[in-house]
Protein backbone atom coordinates (compact mmCIF):
# COMPACT_ATOMS: atom_id res chain seq x y z
CA UNK A 1 0.00 0.00 0.00
CA UNK A 2 1.27 3.11 -0.87
CA UNK A 3 1.60 5.75 2.34
CA UNK A 4 -0.07 8.77 2.20
CA UNK A 5 3.19 11.02 1.60
CA UNK A 6 4.63 9.21 -0.72
CA UNK A 7 4.61 10.80 -3.93
CA UNK A 8 6.82 7.97 -5.69
CA UNK A 9 6.91 4.01 -4.66
CA UNK A 10 8.12 1.56 -6.15
CA UNK A 11 8.56 -2.19 -5.31
CA UNK A 12 10.78 -4.85 -7.25
CA UNK A 13 10.54 -2.68 -10.19
CA UNK A 14 12.43 -3.72 -13.81
CA UNK A 15 11.93 -3.28 -16.81
CA UNK A 16 13.27 -5.26 -20.09
CA UNK A 17 14.46 -4.61 -23.57
CA UNK A 18 14.53 -7.08 -26.70
CA UNK A 19 17.76 -5.78 -28.81
CA UNK A 20 18.67 -7.36 -31.80
CA UNK A 21 22.46 -8.48 -31.85
CA UNK A 22 24.02 -9.36 -35.51
CA UNK A 23 21.32 -12.42 -35.97
CA UNK A 24 19.91 -13.23 -32.73
CA UNK A 25 17.89 -11.13 -30.07
CA UNK A 26 18.97 -10.68 -26.83
CA UNK A 27 17.36 -9.07 -23.66
CA UNK A 28 18.72 -5.76 -21.82
CA UNK A 29 17.43 -5.95 -18.19
CA UNK A 30 17.22 -2.01 -18.00
CA UNK A 31 16.18 -1.55 -15.03
CA UNK A 32 16.12 -4.38 -12.09
CA UNK A 33 14.41 -4.72 -8.84
CA UNK A 34 14.37 -1.53 -8.40
CA UNK A 35 12.60 -0.69 -4.42
CA UNK A 36 12.36 2.96 -3.80
CA UNK A 37 10.32 5.64 -2.00
CA UNK A 38 10.14 9.31 -2.27
CA UNK A 39 8.38 11.59 0.58
CA UNK A 40 6.23 14.75 -0.30
CA UNK A 41 8.46 17.54 -0.83
CA UNK A 42 11.72 15.42 -1.14
CA UNK A 43 14.22 16.51 -3.48
CA UNK A 44 16.15 13.45 -4.62
CA UNK A 45 18.91 13.22 -7.34
CA UNK A 46 19.14 9.75 -9.51
CA UNK A 47 22.37 9.35 -10.38
CA UNK A 48 24.43 6.94 -12.66
CA UNK A 49 26.64 6.72 -15.04
CA UNK A 50 25.21 6.52 -19.11
CA UNK A 51 22.92 3.44 -19.58
CA UNK A 52 22.48 2.44 -15.95
CA UNK A 53 18.89 2.92 -16.52
CA UNK A 54 18.12 6.44 -15.63
CA UNK A 55 15.76 7.56 -17.97
CA UNK A 56 14.08 3.91 -18.44
CA UNK A 57 12.91 4.49 -14.70
CA UNK A 58 11.80 7.99 -15.33
CA UNK A 59 9.51 6.86 -17.56
CA UNK A 60 8.30 4.18 -15.81
CA UNK A 61 7.38 6.23 -13.11
CA UNK A 62 5.56 8.81 -15.79
CA UNK A 63 3.93 6.30 -17.78
CA UNK A 64 5.18 6.56 -21.01
CA UNK A 65 7.07 2.58 -20.78
CA UNK A 66 5.33 -0.31 -19.08
CA UNK A 67 7.31 -1.88 -16.29
CA UNK A 68 7.95 -5.30 -17.09
CA UNK A 69 7.91 -6.54 -13.63
CA UNK A 70 7.34 -4.82 -10.04
CA UNK A 71 5.09 -2.47 -9.55
CA UNK A 72 5.07 1.72 -9.32
CA UNK A 73 2.49 4.66 -7.85
CA UNK A 74 3.51 7.98 -8.56
CA UNK A 75 1.15 10.30 -6.61
CA UNK A 76 -0.62 7.81 -5.28
CA UNK A 77 -1.55 6.71 -9.59
CA UNK A 78 -0.73 3.90 -11.38
CA UNK A 79 1.38 5.45 -13.81
CA UNK A 80 0.14 3.46 -16.85
CA UNK A 81 -3.39 3.40 -16.20
CA UNK A 82 -4.30 6.64 -14.69
CA UNK A 83 -1.87 8.43 -17.20
CA UNK A 84 -4.48 11.12 -17.64
CA UNK A 85 -4.88 12.12 -13.37
CA UNK A 86 -0.66 11.54 -13.36
CA UNK A 87 -0.94 14.26 -15.62
CA UNK A 88 -2.62 17.13 -13.53
CA UNK A 89 0.30 16.09 -10.90
CA UNK A 90 3.38 15.84 -12.53
CA UNK A 91 5.41 18.11 -14.67
CA UNK A 92 8.14 16.17 -16.93
CA UNK A 93 11.20 18.20 -18.30
CA UNK A 94 13.43 16.62 -20.61
CA UNK A 95 16.79 18.31 -21.36
CA UNK A 96 16.93 17.10 -25.08
CA UNK A 97 13.31 17.09 -25.67
CA UNK A 98 10.67 19.97 -26.13
CA UNK A 99 7.83 20.52 -25.04
CA UNK A 100 6.77 24.15 -26.55
CA UNK A 101 5.92 24.79 -29.83
CA UNK A 102 8.78 25.91 -32.09
CA UNK A 103 7.51 28.39 -34.25
CA UNK A 104 5.06 30.23 -31.61
CA UNK A 105 5.91 32.74 -29.69
CA UNK A 106 6.96 31.66 -26.08
CA UNK A 107 3.45 33.17 -24.46
CA UNK A 108 1.50 31.77 -26.73
CA UNK A 109 3.20 27.98 -25.89
CA UNK A 110 2.03 28.64 -22.40
CA UNK A 111 -1.62 29.71 -23.55
CA UNK A 112 -2.37 26.54 -24.79
CA UNK A 113 -0.38 24.75 -21.76
CA UNK A 114 -2.35 26.79 -19.03
CA UNK A 115 -5.82 25.99 -21.50
CA UNK A 116 -5.17 21.97 -21.59
CA UNK A 117 -4.44 22.16 -17.78
CA UNK A 118 -7.99 24.26 -17.45
CA UNK A 119 -6.21 26.51 -15.19
CA UNK A 120 -8.75 29.71 -15.74
CA UNK A 121 -8.22 32.99 -16.87
CA UNK A 122 -6.81 34.28 -12.90
CA UNK A 123 -4.88 31.39 -12.14
CA UNK A 124 -3.34 31.63 -15.48
CA UNK A 125 -2.33 35.41 -15.26
CA UNK A 126 -0.58 34.63 -11.37
CA UNK A 127 1.06 31.66 -12.22
CA UNK A 128 2.24 33.17 -15.61
CA UNK A 129 3.04 36.55 -13.68
CA UNK A 130 5.15 34.63 -11.52
CA UNK A 131 6.77 32.39 -13.48
CA UNK A 132 8.04 34.99 -16.18
CA UNK A 133 9.22 37.50 -13.05
CA UNK A 134 11.26 34.41 -11.32
CA UNK A 135 13.01 32.70 -14.18
CA UNK A 136 13.25 36.62 -15.73
CA UNK A 137 11.82 35.42 -19.18
CA UNK A 138 10.04 39.14 -19.83
CA UNK A 139 12.76 39.98 -22.15
CA UNK A 140 11.64 36.68 -24.57
CA UNK A 141 8.49 36.23 -23.78
CA UNK A 142 6.84 37.42 -27.42
CA UNK A 143 9.90 35.47 -29.16
CA UNK A 144 9.46 32.13 -30.65
CA UNK A 145 10.58 29.28 -29.09
CA UNK A 146 13.20 28.39 -32.26
CA UNK A 147 15.25 31.94 -31.77
CA UNK A 148 15.99 30.78 -27.76
CA UNK A 149 19.15 30.35 -26.48
CA UNK A 150 19.53 27.39 -25.08
CA UNK A 151 20.20 29.06 -21.71
CA UNK A 152 16.32 30.83 -22.17
CA UNK A 153 14.70 27.59 -23.75
CA UNK A 154 15.40 25.56 -20.90
CA UNK A 155 13.99 28.09 -18.18
CA UNK A 156 10.87 28.05 -20.62
CA UNK A 157 11.04 24.61 -20.45
CA UNK A 158 10.96 24.39 -17.29
CA UNK A 159 8.48 27.08 -16.59
CA UNK A 160 5.80 24.85 -19.09
CA UNK A 161 6.20 21.94 -17.10
CA UNK A 162 5.40 24.25 -13.97
CA UNK A 163 2.88 25.82 -15.28
CA UNK A 164 -0.36 24.01 -13.57
CA UNK A 165 1.78 23.56 -9.77
CA UNK A 166 2.19 19.87 -10.14
CA UNK A 167 3.21 18.02 -6.57
CA UNK A 168 5.97 16.45 -8.70
CA UNK A 169 8.52 17.90 -10.94
CA UNK A 170 10.70 15.18 -13.03
CA UNK A 171 13.53 16.56 -14.62
CA UNK A 172 16.02 14.65 -16.73
CA UNK A 173 19.36 16.32 -17.31
CA UNK A 174 17.61 19.93 -16.91
CA UNK A 175 21.24 22.04 -16.77
CA UNK A 176 23.17 19.69 -19.86
CA UNK A 177 24.33 22.37 -22.22
CA UNK A 178 23.99 25.64 -20.34
CA UNK A 179 26.64 28.06 -19.03
CA UNK A 180 27.33 28.50 -15.51
CA UNK A 181 25.21 31.92 -15.12
CA UNK A 182 22.07 29.66 -16.80
CA UNK A 183 22.54 26.77 -14.33
CA UNK A 184 22.75 28.76 -11.70
CA UNK A 185 19.38 31.03 -12.48
CA UNK A 186 17.64 27.75 -13.08
CA UNK A 187 18.96 26.23 -9.64
CA UNK A 188 17.91 28.85 -7.84
CA UNK A 189 14.63 28.87 -9.15
CA UNK A 190 14.28 25.16 -8.27
CA UNK A 191 15.31 25.93 -4.78
CA UNK A 192 12.62 28.80 -4.57
CA UNK A 193 9.39 27.22 -6.38
CA UNK A 194 10.46 24.20 -3.52
CA UNK A 195 10.47 26.43 -0.94
CA UNK A 196 7.29 28.32 -1.69
CA UNK A 197 5.36 25.58 -2.87
CA UNK A 198 6.58 22.23 -1.58
CA UNK A 199 7.47 20.87 -4.76
CA UNK A 200 8.77 17.40 -4.50
CA UNK A 201 11.84 17.45 -7.14
CA UNK A 202 12.96 14.10 -9.02
CA UNK A 203 16.23 14.70 -11.18
CA UNK A 204 18.82 13.18 -13.17
CA UNK A 205 22.33 14.86 -14.23
CA UNK A 206 25.48 13.96 -14.67
CA UNK A 207 26.11 17.57 -12.96
CA UNK A 208 27.18 16.92 -9.75
CA UNK A 209 26.73 20.70 -9.15
CA UNK A 210 23.75 20.03 -9.31
CA UNK A 211 22.66 17.44 -7.23
CA UNK A 212 24.70 18.98 -4.40
CA UNK A 213 22.72 22.83 -4.53
CA UNK A 214 19.54 20.93 -4.97
CA UNK A 215 19.39 17.48 -3.81
CA UNK A 216 18.84 15.93 0.17
CA UNK A 217 19.69 12.71 -0.96
CA UNK A 218 20.64 10.96 -4.23
CA UNK A 219 19.70 6.87 -5.20
CA UNK A 220 22.51 5.94 -6.82
CA UNK A 221 21.89 3.29 -9.95
CA UNK A 222 24.49 0.61 -11.55
CA UNK A 223 23.36 -1.51 -14.30
CA UNK A 224 19.97 -1.09 -13.83
CA UNK A 225 20.10 -1.87 -9.63
CA UNK A 226 20.24 0.37 -6.87
CA UNK A 227 23.52 1.14 -5.55
CA UNK A 228 23.13 3.62 -2.67
CA UNK A 229 20.86 5.74 -1.23
CA UNK A 230 21.47 7.98 1.28
CA UNK A 231 23.29 12.06 1.23
CA UNK A 232 25.92 12.77 -0.58
CA UNK A 233 28.26 13.40 2.35
CA UNK A 234 26.90 9.44 3.41
CA UNK A 235 28.25 8.54 -0.90
CA UNK A 236 31.66 9.70 0.02
CA UNK A 237 32.01 7.72 3.40
CA UNK A 238 31.38 4.59 1.66
CA UNK A 239 34.46 4.87 -0.57
CA UNK A 240 36.61 6.68 2.14
CA UNK A 241 37.19 9.92 0.03
CA UNK A 242 38.83 12.54 2.38
CA UNK A 243 38.05 16.20 2.76
CA UNK A 244 41.25 18.78 2.51
CA UNK A 245 41.72 21.58 4.73
CA UNK A 246 43.56 24.11 3.11
CA UNK A 247 45.67 26.94 5.60
CA UNK A 248 47.32 29.83 4.60
CA UNK A 249 50.11 30.94 7.39
CA UNK A 250 51.28 34.23 8.40
CA UNK A 251 54.52 33.35 7.43
CA UNK A 252 56.08 30.41 5.32
CA UNK A 253 56.74 27.08 7.02
CA UNK A 254 57.95 23.74 7.42
CA UNK A 255 55.65 20.66 5.71
CA UNK A 256 53.14 19.89 8.06
CA UNK A 257 53.54 16.69 8.17
CA UNK A 258 52.93 15.60 12.26
CA UNK A 259 49.37 16.52 12.28
CA UNK A 260 47.31 14.01 13.90
CA UNK A 261 44.72 12.59 12.11
CA UNK A 262 46.03 14.55 8.74
CA UNK A 263 47.49 13.35 5.47
CA UNK A 264 50.34 16.61 4.04
CA UNK A 265 49.08 16.79 0.45
CA UNK A 266 51.19 19.66 -0.46
CA UNK A 267 52.96 23.31 -0.04
CA UNK A 268 52.56 26.23 -1.81
CA UNK A 269 54.65 29.66 -1.69
CA UNK A 270 57.39 28.21 0.07
CA UNK A 271 54.98 26.61 2.78
CA UNK A 272 52.48 29.19 2.84
CA UNK A 273 50.09 27.43 1.79
CA UNK A 274 49.38 23.70 2.80
CA UNK A 275 46.85 20.98 2.09
CA UNK A 276 45.71 18.72 4.79
CA UNK A 277 43.72 15.89 3.91
CA UNK A 278 41.45 13.97 6.82
CA UNK A 279 38.92 11.72 6.52
CA UNK A 280 35.88 12.94 8.31
CA UNK A 281 34.86 9.96 10.12
CA UNK A 282 37.95 9.61 12.12
CA UNK A 283 38.23 13.80 12.58
CA UNK A 284 36.99 17.15 11.94
CA UNK A 285 38.43 20.22 10.37
CA UNK A 286 38.24 21.71 13.63
CA UNK A 287 40.61 19.53 15.86
CA UNK A 288 43.01 19.73 12.17
CA UNK A 289 42.43 23.43 12.69
CA UNK A 290 43.43 23.56 16.25
CA UNK A 291 47.00 20.91 15.54
CA UNK A 292 48.01 23.25 12.64
CA UNK A 293 47.90 26.51 15.32
CA UNK A 294 50.00 24.54 17.51
CA UNK A 295 52.56 24.57 15.17
CA UNK A 296 51.82 28.25 12.90
CA UNK A 297 49.76 31.19 12.83
CA UNK A 298 46.86 30.60 10.78
CA UNK A 299 45.85 33.60 8.48
CA UNK A 300 42.95 31.95 6.23
CA UNK A 301 41.32 28.70 5.52
CA UNK A 302 39.03 27.01 3.72
CA UNK A 303 37.45 23.21 3.78
CA UNK A 304 37.32 21.34 -0.24
CA UNK A 305 34.97 18.43 -0.35
CA UNK A 306 35.09 15.31 -1.86
CA UNK A 307 34.94 15.94 -5.73
CA UNK A 308 31.83 14.23 -5.88
CA UNK A 309 32.44 12.60 -9.61
CA UNK A 310 35.46 10.88 -8.25
CA UNK A 311 33.27 9.85 -4.97
CA UNK A 312 30.69 8.10 -8.14
CA UNK A 313 33.75 6.84 -10.53
CA UNK A 314 35.07 4.98 -6.71
CA UNK A 315 31.58 3.59 -6.22
CA UNK A 316 31.10 1.80 -9.41
CA UNK A 317 34.81 0.76 -9.35
CA UNK A 318 34.34 -0.83 -6.08
CA UNK A 319 31.58 -2.86 -7.35
CA UNK A 320 33.41 -4.30 -10.82
N1 LIG B 1 14.08 1.51 -26.31
C1 LIG B 1 15.13 0.77 -25.97
N2 LIG B 1 15.44 -0.34 -26.67
C2 LIG B 1 16.50 -1.11 -26.33
N3 LIG B 1 17.33 -0.84 -25.30
C3 LIG B 1 17.09 0.26 -24.58
C4 LIG B 1 15.98 1.12 -24.88
N4 LIG B 1 15.99 2.15 -23.97
C5 LIG B 1 17.05 1.94 -23.16
N5 LIG B 1 17.70 0.79 -23.52
C6 LIG B 1 18.90 0.22 -22.86
O1 LIG B 1 18.64 0.15 -21.47
C7 LIG B 1 19.77 0.52 -20.72
C8 LIG B 1 19.43 1.72 -19.82
O2 LIG B 1 19.22 2.87 -20.65
P1 LIG B 1 18.73 4.30 -20.07
O3 LIG B 1 18.49 5.18 -21.24
O4 LIG B 1 17.64 4.09 -19.10
O5 LIG B 1 20.05 4.75 -19.29
P2 LIG B 1 20.40 6.19 -18.67
O6 LIG B 1 20.94 5.90 -17.30
O7 LIG B 1 19.27 7.10 -18.79
O8 LIG B 1 21.60 6.65 -19.60
P3 LIG B 1 22.07 8.15 -20.04
O9 LIG B 1 22.75 8.76 -18.85
O10 LIG B 1 23.03 7.86 -21.14
O11 LIG B 1 20.85 8.89 -20.50
C9 LIG B 1 20.88 0.78 -21.72
O12 LIG B 1 21.62 -0.39 -21.87
C10 LIG B 1 20.13 1.11 -23.01
O13 LIG B 1 20.88 0.75 -24.13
Amino acid sequence: MTEPDAVIESHGLGRDFRVRDGLRRRTVVAVDDLTVRVGAGEAVGYIGANGAGKSTTIKMLVGILVPTRGSVRTCGHDPVHDRRRLVRQVGVVFGQRSQLWWDLPVRESFRILASIHALGAVRERERTDELVERLEMGAYWSTPVRQLSLGQRMRAEVAAALLHAPRLVVLDEPTIGLDVLSKQRLREFLVAERRTHGTTLLLTTHDMGDVERLCDRVLLVDRGRLAYEGTLAGLSRTVGAERVLVVDLAEPGADLVTVPGARHLGSEAGGLRQRLAFDAEVTTAAKVLAAVAEHAEVVDLSVEEPDVEDVVRRVYAARR
